[in-house]
């Protein structure tokens, strides 16, 4: 069989640890790079010692080491990082799987742009269960697009550094695009103080951070007389490292473009 040749960045993340589990685990994929920033904690070690059973690959923070064996990198790490690693992949033909989150306008254009020239699955979030919500919510945003308010409410783990989440971005994005709106016209990120009545046209975020949760989304459609929440709940990685894997096999047989998994589930 040939194997898909998968170097994982943020190796030593707690995304980084998932991936290396869900390759070492995939008959059709092997390990073959492991890269993290010089004071990450697995830097010299053995990229699954983890596991209790090494994969041969030492952890490096030397970018081309790295890559040199890889047909694909997956990068679960932080945006000026996975830029600096998808302008090399772009380089020398490395297909790119992005899981990393928070990156502006400009970071975005830099990852398009790198798509011209290697294929790319850009993705705020690889579950199947959260990208199925997301045509939950076009179909509903339509149905709810008078007189209900829409609001989106996510929590995540205390370590989590970007809010609010790059998934609850993207449903303020799908539910902006059924409205035919432009979220970043309507978006309300923070309320303080006296802030007037609300907006009928706005989307509104809240965000929780604390102890170990993996990733709840809500979003609200709040109408006189009725609400409407539609949830999606993770309860572990190992969705988002799944949703990896099947993102690196629809990649390959692409040599260029920008995909999300959307593509990848045949929901676009
Ligand atoms: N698309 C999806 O389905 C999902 C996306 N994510 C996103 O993935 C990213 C990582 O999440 P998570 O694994 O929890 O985070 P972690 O902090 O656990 O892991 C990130 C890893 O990347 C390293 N790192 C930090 N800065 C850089 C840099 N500039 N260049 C290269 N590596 C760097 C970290 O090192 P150190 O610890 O030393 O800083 C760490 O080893 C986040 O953006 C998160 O939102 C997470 C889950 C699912
Ligand atoms: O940082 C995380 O943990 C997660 N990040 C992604 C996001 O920002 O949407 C995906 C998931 O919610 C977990």
């Amino acid at each position: 069989m040939n194997q898909m040749k998968i170097a994982v960045a943020g190796a030593s993340g707690r995304m980084g640890h998932m991936l290396i589990e869900a390759i070492q685990n995939a008959e059709d994929a092997v390990l073959t790079g492991a890269l993290d920033v010089p004071t990450a904690p697995g830097v010299g070690t053995d990229a699954a010692a983890f596991l209790g059973k090494p994969a041969g690959v030492t952890i490096t923070s030397d970018l081309t080491a790295a890559l040199a064996d890889a047909d694909y990198l997956i990068d679960f790490t932080r945006p000026e990082g996975t830029l600096k690693h998808v302008a090399y992949c772009a380089e020398h033909g490395i297909k790119v799987i992005i899981g990393t989150t928070g990156f502006d306008d400009e970071g975005k254009a830099a990852i398009a742009e790198a798509a011209k020239k290697t294929a790319i699955l850009f993705a705020p979030n690889m579950s199947v269960g959260v990208n199925v919500t997301m045509k939950l919510l076009e179909m509903a945003a339509k149905s709810f697009s008078q007189g209900y308010d829409i609001e989106i409410i996510e929590a995540h783990h205390r370590h989590k550094v970007d809010a609010p989440s790059g998934t609850a971005l993207k449903m303020g994005e799908v539910i902006a695009d059924a409205l035919g709106r432009k979220l970043a016209d309507v978006a309300v990120f923070s309320r303080e103080g006296v802030t007037g009545v609300r907006d009928p046209s706005s989307i509104g975020f809240a965000t929780i951070r604390g102890g170990d949760i993996v990733g709840d989304h809500t979003v609200l459609f709040a109408g006189d007389g009725e609400r409407v929440e539609i949830t999606h709940k993770s309860s572990s990685r190992v969705t988002y490292a799944h949703g990896s894997m099947r993102a690196a096999r629809f990649l390959s047989d692409k040599a260029t473009g920008l995909y999300d998994m959307q593509d990848v589930l045949g929901l676009s």
